[in-house]
């Protein structure tokens, strides 16, 4: 089957172009509550350091803004705008959960002068995206597409879910490590799936998170495999351990040899001077996170979990274990409370 995406052409100073998605993955972490000053101030440094690429929404995508997953403290559509108003060079990308956010977000994004519409479902659910990548590429939008909690499934499924989105107008499909579970050859086995199925039609990108402290290592296989776009975010600012830090992976690929295209003094700095200091805490590689990384369980949980386990008076790191027993997946937020209660009911008998 011939793909009907473009696959998006790389500017020639750049082997691999990279996203960072502290404005984005970041928010679980600040729950949300970024301000206009913090997102001015760190698109500038990202931007001045030559980040391609910025991703900028609420944690779970375009009208995530919500009792279940957290209120934001600005408006994402505003945020998106002071991102787009402070570059000067990078593009700026949006997330959007089919269900979670709907076709008009995606406009007003784009009217807000974002350029790259990121489209991300469960791994197993690629078609529940398909009128949006359509939508975004009859607008004009480069499009990317994640594939979640990509280690649930093997890699030459995953390659068929990849096809999918490819078909439907996706130009970068990426293997998504939403647990920080994945463990360098299976990163390298799903990069080279997804690589030999999309051929020119779409490229691979690889998104990783922290969680067993694999995510620079994983990233640098992802290239190895293929993958054309990588993710990180800027001193680990993610959910849970956080996503592979640039500031890192960029000193990397100077070593190995991969144009990044980005300078490893400012994004260093910037890390230290400018994105640190809006940060709640360091994501940190403790008890919770390493169980999420082993038990497979979705980033963006942490906190919730933690919040749940502070109510009920339980173990959130064991809340964690379960909820990857159940095999839970994103939206199903509630089911920690299940869960807690659960844990509760247990030390009460
Ligand atoms: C809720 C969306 C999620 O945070 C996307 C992502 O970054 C991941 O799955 O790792
Ligand atoms: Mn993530």
């Amino acid at each position: 089957m011939t793909g009907t995406a473009t696959a998006v052409r790389l500017d020639p100073a750049r082997d691999v172009r990279v996203t960072d998605t502290s404005l984005r993955d970041g928010s679980h972490h600040k729950r949300h509550q970024f301000t206009g000053d913090e997102v001015r101030a760190i698109v500038a440094a990202l931007d001045g350091a030559g980040v391609p690429v910025i991703e900028v929404t609420h944690g779970d995508g375009l009208g995530g803004s919500s009792f279940n997953y957290g209120f934001s403290r600005t408006p994402e559509q505003d945020l998106i705008r002071i991102a787009v108003d402070t570059a000067t060079q990078a593009k700026i990308a949006f997330l959007m959960l089919p269900g979670v956010g709907i076709k008009e977000d995606i406009a007003e994004a784009q009217d807000n002068g974002a350029a790259i519409c990121r489209i991300a479902t469960h791994c197993t659910e690629a078609d529940v995206a398909a009128q949006h990548f359509g939508l975004a590429r009859e607008r004009g939008l480069e499009t990317v597409g994640f594939l979640m909690m990509a280690h649930t499934i093997a890699p030459e499924k995953l390659a068929a879910q990849a096809r999918i989105m490819a078909d439907a107008g996706c130009q970068c499909v990426y293997v998504v490590d939403s647990a920080g579970a994945l463990v360098l050859e299976q990163v390298t086995e799903r990069v080279e799936a997804l690589t030999a199925e999309l051929g020119d039609d779409a490229q691979v990108g690889f998104h990783g998170h922290e969680n067993l402290g694999l995510g620079v290592a994983n990233t640098v296989a992802a290239v190895r495999a293929g993958a054309r776009q990588i993710d990180g975010s800027t001193r680990r600012f993610g959910a849970g351990a956080g996503n592979a830090p640039v500031e890192a992976l960029v000193g990397v690929c100077d070593k190995i040899g991969v144009k990044t295209g980005i300078d490893f003094f400012a994004i260093a700095d910037a890390a230290e001077d400018v994105v640190r200091p809006t940060m709640p805490t360091e994501c940190l590689l403790d008890r919770q996170a390493l169980m999420m990384g082993y038990a497979g369980v979705y980033s963006s949980f942490l906190k919730h979990a933690e919040r749940q386990a502070e109510r009920y008076g339980v173990s959130a790191a064991e809340m964690l274990v379960r909820a990857g027993k159940r095999k839970l997946v994103g939206g199903q937020e509630d089911q920690l409370i299940d869960i807690a209660l659960e844990l509760q009911h247990e030390q009460r008998t």
